[in-house]
């Protein structure tokens, strides 16, 4: 399974070009496919929802060369469409299955729309009654008018239809169908949704005629076909808007973005919460699809309410409100949002837990939440559960929290956004161009909050030296206190001997008590001998077992217990109460020691440590390691405020030493006469 890994970064910095409108592209193939005469349509988004729509009409005989991936020659030659020869795959698509389904009411032949496990658990029932209701003979396969949907020749009539809830797709569906209708459809919507079906049949020449909140639609009128040019989408610019709005020291501008007032209520919500935010619209044509550019400059925002009336015009967006509504000021609150219940996941649920995962406070509601914003995020792993926008706008909160974080499950982004992750890299990587060397690794590297100052110095002077796996830090913990004269210990390998114990006795580590008794039986002994630090468990010395592949593989999940920190932070301590020492680990300047002035953090770059590590020949997962020590809510894995930063990627030993003792010098570090490196 694909999974996105985000290194935070200060700020988003650029320009870019979103790719075309999913919501716009499905429909420029449909009308184009039913227009006579052929179109060319430029800026389709090629992803797989659209290319599903491109397929069925391709299934339903019309012709359509892909010239390129986002520019398609449509020619429906025979003017009418023709039996597929099996089901049409709507894949993750709602507005696909939905809309196609409006057109294929009224054919003259059978057809049936299947779509993937979760398009196969969302309601078709808003469709079937009014299509029941034009004479269309439809029937949803699955439990509770779920799909698959089957469909039986039919001829349809005009109706008069309220729509109960505000739906574009309901209002488009019935569109298409009144298309192919004998007489009038009337349809009235309770309150305004994105109107691009309606611009699409003007520009393809049939006018819906506004009444009001009613739209009235002829049947049989023909569609004429006429080049089209998608504009670039909202909702995929809508993560960059909203996640530059809310990180101060943003600055990116979006060209050629689509920019229809039923599409932009998010703007109306990010000027509320106090962005920066300036809009020139490039091309307002008529009755055309208006586009421009925005300019966004991030700030502090502060927490909103958004209305039940103002959700329709930013359904798609609300993941991304709630996201960033974590880093603003305050309180805000989502209401009147249901509908986010029933699209690709449970909108509403998915967001609350990986916000909680973040460390968001926030309350479910069963119309929306109340997301508390301003407190610390912290780095999390947490799942797209299938739904691009959900994976999108985590990506964009993972930017701003203290470590790396996961987002599981992202080959669902490719429905809406294929390069999401290209423009991530892009937008936030300037944001760390000050950083010496492999840009976005370092801007992760980023300082733990500064420590209250309160802490006690040791009684004895300690050098504390942190970092990753396989940055050197134990060699050059080693060779510096053999240079001072004074004792190395090694904290990971306390850790290292009891998850060694551990697997060797067989403790099933998820099962809290069976860990915690067993760790409570084991007896450990750490001691320190001709100045180094050895460790006993149960009477026996650990060795070379304690670096096996299983130890390595399970050391991480073993240090990540809260119980098991706390239970050994005394004992580090002690070590300290008579002689200085050098204290390697991932939390000895951050918790073990927060009150020693002499502190390291040792660090290099991934690919160096890989391969490093494998020059020791010893079988080591280093990334995941990493993110386990760094993600960790007990003592994670972070460079303390005041320590020195090493990047020993070029180093050798020698120079990293050498460089430390000159820092201990300047910080007043008792050094022994003549201190030298072997
Ligand atoms: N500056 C350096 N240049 C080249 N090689 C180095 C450097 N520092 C350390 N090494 C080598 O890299 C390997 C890993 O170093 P070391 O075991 O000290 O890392 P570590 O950070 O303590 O790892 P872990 O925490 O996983 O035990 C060793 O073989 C060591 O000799
Ligand atoms: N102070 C420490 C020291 C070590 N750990 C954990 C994290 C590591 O994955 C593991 C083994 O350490 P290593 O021998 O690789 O330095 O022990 C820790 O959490 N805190």
């Amino acid at each position: 399974m694909k999974s996105f890994t985000i290194v935070p970064a200060a700020r988003l910095v650029g320009e870019i070009a979103v790719p075309g409108d999913k919501s716009i592209s499905h429909r420029a193939v449909m009308l184009a496919s039913l227009a006579r005469g052929p179109t060319r349509v430029t800026g389709f988004l090629p992803s797989e929802d659209c290319l599903c729509t491109l397929r069925a009409f391709q299934a339903l005989g019309v012709d359509i060369e892909v010239e390129d991936p986002t520019t398609l020659s449509i020619e429906n030659r025979f003017h009418r469409l023709f039996p597929p020869r099996e089901a049409l795959d709507c894949g993750n698509s709602g507005t696909m299955m939905r809309l196609i389904a409006g057109i294929l009411a009224g054919q003259p032949f059978r057809s049936r729309l299947v779509g993937d496990a979760s398009l196969s658990k969302r309601p078709m029932g808003r469709i079937l009654e009014p299509l029941e209701r034009m004479g269309a003979h439809i029937r949803a396969e699955g439990e509770k008018e779920t799909p698959p949907l089957a469909l039986e020749p039919a001829e349809l009539h005009g109706i008069e239809y309220e729509l109960p809830v505000a739906s574009a797709q309901v209002k488009s569906c019935l569109l298409l169908a009144g298309l192919h209708a004998q007489g009038t459809t009337r349809i009235v919507e309770p309150s305004p949704t994105r109107d691009h079906t309606e611009r699409l049949l003007v520009h393809f020449g049939v006018r819906p005629l506004r009444e009001g909140r009613a739209l009235l639609i002829q049947g049989g009128l023909s569609l004429e076909g006429r080049d089209f040019c998608v504009p670039g989408d909202f909702s995929s610019a809508a993560f960059w808007i909203a996640g530059a709005a809310a990180m101060p020291g943003s600055e990116i501008r979006i060209r050629g973005v689509g920019l229809n007032r039923t599409r932009t209520g998010l703007l109306g919500v990010l000027l509320r919460m106090g962005a920066q935010i300036e809009e020139s619209v490039e091309e307002a044509s008529g009755e055309g699809e208006p586009r421009g550019s925005l300019l966004i400059r991030g700030g502090k925002l502060r927490g909103t309410q958004i209305t039940k009336e103002e959700i329709p015009n930013l359904i798609d967006e609300l993941p991304v409100i709630a996201a960033i509504a974590s880093l603003a000021d305050g309180e805000t609150q989502i209401r009147g949002a249901e509908e986010l219940r029933v699209k690709e996941s449970d909108r509403i649920r998915c967001m609350v837990e990986n916000l909680r995962r973040f460390g968001v406070p926030v309350d479910e509601l069963p119309d929306g939440m109340i997301v508390e914003g301003g407190h610390p995020i912290r780095a999390a792993r947490v799942s797209s559960f299938g739904d691009h926008r959900v994976a999108m706008a985590c990506s964009i909160l993972a930017l701003r929290a203290d470590g790396r974080s996961r987002i599981d499950d992202v080959g669902c982004v490719d429905t809406s956004y294929p390069g999401f992750s290209k423009d991530l890299h892009k937008l936030s990587q300037a944001a760390v161009e000050s950083a010496p060397g492999w840009k976005d690794y370092l801007s992760w590297v980023q300082p733990s909050p500064k420590t209250s100052g309160g802490e006690q110095e040791p009684r004895r002077p300690v050098v504390a030296v942190d970092g990753p796996s396989a940055s050197g830090k134990s060699t050059v913990a080693k060779a510096l206190a053999k240079a001072l004269g004074i004792a190395y210990c090694n904290s990971g390998l306390v850790y290292r001997a009891i998850t060694w114990s551990l697997v060797d006795k067989g403790v099933d580590l998820d099962r809290e008590q069976s860990f915690k008794s067993a760790v409570r039986s084991m007896k450990l002994e750490c001691r320190i001998e001709e100045n180094e630090l050895h460790v006993r468990i149960d009477g026996k010395e650990v060795g070379q077992e304690v670096r096996s592949p299983a130890v390595n593989a399970a050391v991480s999940r073993v240090s990540a217990s809260p119980w098991l920190r706390k239970r050994l932070l005394p004992l580090f301590r002690k070590l300290a109460d008579d002689r200085a020492l050098v204290m390697e680990g991932r939390d000895i300047g951050t918790a073990v020691f927060p009150g020693t002035r002499f502190k390291f953090y040792i660090d290099a770059d991934p690919k160096v440590r890989e391969q490093r590590r494998q020059k020791q020949g010893e079988s080591d997962s280093i990334e995941e390691r990493d993110w386990e020590d760094r993600s960790r809510k007990a003592a994670p894995l972070r460079c303390a405020a005041d320590a020195v930063f090493i990047d020993s990627s070029r180093m050798t030993v020698e120079e990293v030493v050498l460089r430390m003792l000159e820092e201990l010098r300047k910080r007043g570090f008792p050094l022994p006469k003549e201190s030298s490196v072997s």
